[in-house]
């Protein structure tokens, strides 16, 4: 046998082993090394790692490896910290959005027979489909967090969701002092009757439709959801309540303009909506959305089709 057994590992194994001197300049490159630099080890050894790598971050790399000259101890780094050193390719498929390999580092003191440290041992493991693996994991937990938030049936937010942003919002009024906020609550009328009418499917294509009308009428901020049944209902930020009535005007507007086709039929449907305004004495979420059902209670009250605000005032007809 012609190679120790320890060469012989060091030569093959599936990670990348090299060795630096004091003045960085390198004493060992492995197989793998030399594979993913397309330098072999005749071409690099004796020569300055930064002058055959220019790319490399070379003070931070320098702090790094001083560290273990100086304080004789491991050292290490991990893709999450860097995603890499070396600008290796990597074979996966390009579908895991990850450019170069990512590498995880250890770097390793080498004392001579007094103890001091002669050279600095550095293994590179390829961490690569750690992170695709990763990426894919955010990725989908980003869109189960998103569908989670969503109403099934419209894809507007939901009731869950919609209550977190009334908070958020009484949170930063608390917090910055920002202009109050306002609630629209949208309740369809006599929908009962559009499901007697023409069936729970009909129903169901109203509220999507219903939804639609509504979405292209909002400001960026504006926040938009499904509070249950055939009711909706919209936070408005930084809007004051006269504010919040023209926006639930235009939207009553929206909805009533044309009837919605669903099949053979031309359903005709209108809301009623309430208006309300987060302001003192208000200090909660409870507090205006029940400001808000009174008005919308209102509107119902007072015919249909219409938007009321609270505290109680005229209401509009359409
Ligand atoms: N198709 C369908 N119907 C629903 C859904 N959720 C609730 N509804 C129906 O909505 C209707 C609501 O009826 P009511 O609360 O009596 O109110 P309304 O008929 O709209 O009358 P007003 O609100 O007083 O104008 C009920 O028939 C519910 O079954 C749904 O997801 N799909």
């Amino acid at each position: 046998m012609t190679e120790s057994p320890a060469d012989f590992i060091v030569s093959e194994i599936n990670a990348g082993i090299f060795m630096l001197d004091r003045q960085y300049r390198v004493l060992l490159w492995n197989r793998f090394m030399a594979q993913h630099s397309d330098l072999d080890a005749e071409t690099v050894i004796g020569r300055n790692l930064f002058e055959l790598f220019p790319d490399l971050p070379q003070k931070w790399l320098v702090k790094k490896i001083d560290s273990v000259f100086v304080l004789k101890n491991f050292a290490f780094t991990s893709w999450e910290q860097r995603p890499y050193l070396f600008r290796f390719r990597h074979n996966r498929p390009i579908t895991g959005g990850i450019d170069y390999m990512r590498q995880n580092f250890t770097f390793m003191p080498m004392r001579n027979a007094q103890g001091e440290v002669e050279a600095v041992v550095v293994t590179l493991l390829d961490a690569t489909d750690s992170a695709i693996y990763q990426t894919m994991m955010q990725a989908a937990m980003r869109k189960l967090e998103e569908s989670s938030n969503r109403d099934g049936l419209t894809g507007v937010f939901n009731r869950r969701y919609i209550d977190t942003r009334i908070f958020d919002e009484i949170q930063r009024i608390g917090r910055y002092q920002a202009a109050p906020f306002s609630v629209v609550l949208l309740d369809l009328d006599h929908f009962k009757r559009i499901n007697d009418t023409y069936g729970h499917l009909a129903g169901d294509e109203v509220l999507r439709e219903v939804a639609r009308r509504v979405l292209p009428g909002l400001r960026e901020p504006d926040v938009f959801g499904r509070y249950g049944g055939e009711e909706f209902i919209l936070i408005l930020p930084q809007t004051d309540l006269e504010g919040a009535r023209s926006a639930a005007e235009r939207i009553r507007f929206a909805i009533g303009a044309e009837a919605i086709v669903c099949g053979e039929q031309h359903i005709q449907v209108t809301a009623s909506l309430g208006v309300a305004s987060f302001l003192p004495p208000f200090s909660s979420a409870a507090e205006v959305t029940q400001a808000a059902d009174e008005a919308l209670y209102q509107s119902k009250h007072n015919g249909r089709n219409r938007v009321s605000v609270y505290p109680a005032q005229q209401s509009q007809t359409g």
